[in-house]
């Protein structure tokens, strides 16, 4: 008798009715969203809506104050240091202008992790650091110094050095950043690439609309502290919320406020006339 394999879960991730806070600022409210297996998730949404929070949270780095991360199933917040050290052993971060190692070649730079982390031998570490620089198309580059190369190529290199793990959720934070548009279409198909071939699960913080767009397959616009939207780029776009409509349309005035909350003009500068607040 052949036993049918179990089929996984079609979530690798998800945030359930969390709220979190910076002390007492709600920066999440109630905020319940989901990361496709196998998939790219694109999160966008308004500076400081809390993001790179979310990040933050899926690799344990924050606690929710209440709601369940669950990743693989498990709730994260219930784990103890060895279960969370443990998860974020199958997680990849590529965090926001994550720099590398100045004093370390783009060789030694992959190789950190491996290092920390395994007790591989130096010619299984040679062949890892090389496979994965090689799927990022710098094997050539192995020994530059982060000094010689350009800031496309050191965000590939960052990309190599957060999956030499082979994880199997990569989070990548603002990844498009500064990259002029060549080197941004090669990152964006680096990420397309990486996930279907590796078979990862990704999720990309961007603000570059069309790019990210085009990437994913799940977007989730974050807004003001809840979820304005998720689902396929098709239905975020035809999402008639007019939060969702200013994101896409990348439109200056609607709900998103330009300024960040907090005391009235008048409080500041003493009443003006005409009345201005
Ligand atoms: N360590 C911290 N202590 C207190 N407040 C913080 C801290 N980190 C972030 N915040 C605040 O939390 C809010 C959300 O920040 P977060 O970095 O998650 O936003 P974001 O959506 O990633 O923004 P951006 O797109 O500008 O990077 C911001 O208002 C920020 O000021």
């Amino acid at each position: 008798m052949s036993l049918a394999p179990v089929p996984l879960p079609p979530l690798l991730a998800e945030l359930r009715q969390v709220t979190f806070s910076y002390a007492d600022r709600v920066i999440l409210r109630n905020i319940t969203l989901a990361l496709p297996r196998g998939k790219v998730t694109a999160l966008m949404g308004a500076s400081g809506g809390g993001k790179t929070t979310v990040l933050r949270l899926l690799g344990g780095l924050q606690k929710a104050d209440s709601g369940q991360v669950l990743f693989d199933g498990q709730d994260m917040g219930r784990m103890d240091a060895r279960g969370l050290y443990a998860a974020r052993r199958r997680m990849g971060m590529l965090f926001q202008f994550g720099a590398l190692f100045t004093d370390l070649s783009v060789f030694e730079n992959v190789a950190f992790a491996l290092r920390e982390h395994t007790d591989l031998s130096e010619a299984l570490i040679r062949d890892v650091v090389l496979m994965k620089l090689h799927a990022v198309g710098l094997r050539a580059a192995r020994d530059l110094m982060p000094a010689q190369i350009s800031g496309g190529m050191a965000r590939r290199v960052a990309l190599a050095r957060a999956i030499v793990l082979d994880p199997e959720l990569v989070m990548y934070d603002e990844p498009f950043a500064g990259l002029d548009p060549i080197a941004l279409g090669t990152a964006a198909q680096l990420i397309r690439q990486l996930n279907d071939a590796m078979g990862l699960t990704s999720i990309v913080v961007s603000h570059d609309l069309d790019e990210t767009f085009r990437l994913a397959d799940h977007v989730i616009i974050l807004g003001a502290g809840v979820v304005a939207a998720q689902g396929s780029p098709e239905q975020v776009r035809a999402n008639p919320d007019p939060l969702v409509q200013q994101f896409v349309n990348a439109l200056p005035t609607g709900p998103v406020p330009f300024h960040y909350p907090g005391p009235g003009l008048a409080e500041d500068f003493g009443p003006v006339a005409g009345g201005a607040r």
